[in-house]
């Protein structure tokens, strides 16, 4: 068994509570800046509210017009500007290990002088590690919505979307629908050309799906061989004609499998969500339409009628 050194008592420990005591008061009511920073900026992982930290804090000690804060976190470009711009600039990339986590430009009226531009740099060293986790704290958040195959959303990106969405409907009575669709046949693409050419079908297939929507649409990886497309302002019949345009799309898919082409087909189910229903009995409506599309000959439409 491992020894554990035992935790001796000592006469001197009141007096190093008492310290630690004194510490905590004057990090919670400390002037300095730089401590009160740090502390604000560990309070959160938001990006947005680091910056409004951060904008809050500089502009105390250098002020500024306009902080302007621009980066590229995967696919989505986060801007972050406050105020209205200033002829003289200062520009910083915030970089740490060798990695970049954007820029940072500061603007107005006057020149900056040159203490005052060393200043900013002090405060941007203490700021770029909290700054740095914000950001990867996006980029993980993203990676936990996107489907690693095909690149695009994926289901739990879909519940969340789906939920907002018949929020959205239901306030503003503007119809949104869904289309669920599978590919048909599926299991016998993997078995007759192996999970290589199987996967590859399914990244063109995404590819397709979001070429034949309209940028205002959102194309999610569902499940396996199944996707959702989200149509805000979108009743019913044009949905089924999307519906249809999309089957067209994914039909004229061909994939070179050695000996001869490969194609494929899908079904779509489709629904248009219903005042008053909840996302889940909406996804449960689209899903019973694909399930009629299945079993009425596949390659084909199916929706889930709101008028009887
Ligand atoms: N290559 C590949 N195959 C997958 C993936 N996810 C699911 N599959 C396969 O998709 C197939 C789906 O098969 P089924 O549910 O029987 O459906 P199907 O063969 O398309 O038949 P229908 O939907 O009834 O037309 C299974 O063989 C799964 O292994 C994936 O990420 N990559």
């Amino acid at each position: 068994m491992k020894n554990i050194p035992s935790i001796h008592k000592s006469s001197s420990q009141p007096q190093k509570l008492a310290a630690l005591r004194q510490a905590h008061q004057d990090w919670n009511n400390t002037p300095d800046v730089l401590t009160r920073l740090t502390r604000r900026l560990s309070t959160t992982l938001s990006l947005e509210q680091h910056l409004a930290i951060l904008a809050e804090e500089l502009g105390a000690i250098v002020p500024f017009d306009t902080l302007n804060y621009r980066h590229q976190i995967g696919k989505q470009d986060f801007v972050y500007t406050t105020g209205m711009g200033g002829p003289h600039r200062c520009e910083y990339r915030l970089s740490l290990e060798g990695v970049n986590y954007g820029i940072l430009v500061l603007h107005r009226k006057q020149r900056f002088s040159e203490q005052e531009l060393a200043g900013v740099e002090m405060i941007l060293s203490a700021a770029i590690c909290p700054i740095r986790n914000a950001c990867q704290f996006i980029a993980i958040e993203q990676a936990s919505l996107t489907d690693s195959l095909t690149g695009i959303p994926n289901k739990r990106a879909m519940v969340d979307a789906l939920q907002r969405a018949s929020l959205l409907s239901e306030r503003h009575g503007e119809p949104y629908s869904l289309i669920l669709c599978d590919l048909d046949h599926f299991k016998a693409v993997n078995d007759t050309h192996g999970h290589v050419v199987g996967d590859h079908l399914l990244q063109i297939a995404a590819a397709e799906l979001e070429k034949a929507v309209r940028t205002s649409d959102s194309v999610y990886r569902f499940g396996g061989e199944e996707f959702a497309i989200l149509l805000p302002h979108t009743p019913e019949q044009d949905a089924k004609d999307v519906a249809d345009r999309i089957r067209s799309a994914i039909a004229g898919i061909r994939i070179d499998a050695g000996e001869k082409e490969l194609n494929i087909t899908t079904s779509c189910g489709v629904a248009t969500f219903l005042p008053k229903e909840s996302s889940q009995e909406w996804l449960a409506r689209a899903d019973e339409a694909l399930y009629r599309a299945k079993h009425q000959g596949r390659n084909c439409t199916r929706v889930f009628a709101t008028i009887s």
